[in-house]
């Protein structure tokens, strides 16, 4: 199941610069790991924002919500899921 996901990540302006920057590798290598494993099938930054708008290859909502809630930066993200299912007008064979 694919299902497109929106981030908004909101850091509390007093968090100290290095647990900022910790919180942000340890992000980097969750959010790179479900990459390889094509479960993050896109992740594109929204320009001018410091948000991304990702694409997720999932088996079901509960692994959705798992991977997500399991992001180091989620109690620190809006995070926004909307469902997809195949358009009747693609051309792409097999991607929903
Ligand atoms: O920077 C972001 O958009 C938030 C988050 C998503 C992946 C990642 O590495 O950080």
């Amino acid at each position: 199941m694919l299902f497109h996901v929106e981030m908004v990540v909101k850091l509390p302006s007093d968090m100290p610069a290095e647990q900022v920057a910790d919180i942000k590798a340890k992000e980097k290598a969750y959010s790179q790991e479900l990459q390889r494993q094509g479960k993050w099938r896109h992740l594109w930054r929204i320009a001018g924002s410091y948000a991304n708008v990702s694409i997720f290859d999932v088996s079901d909502n509960a692994e959705l919500h798992d991977l997500i809630s399991g992001l180091p930066l989620f109690p620190y993200m809006d995070i926004h899921v909307k469902p997809l299912c195949r358009h009747p007008s693609s051309v792409h064979q097999g991607d929903a």
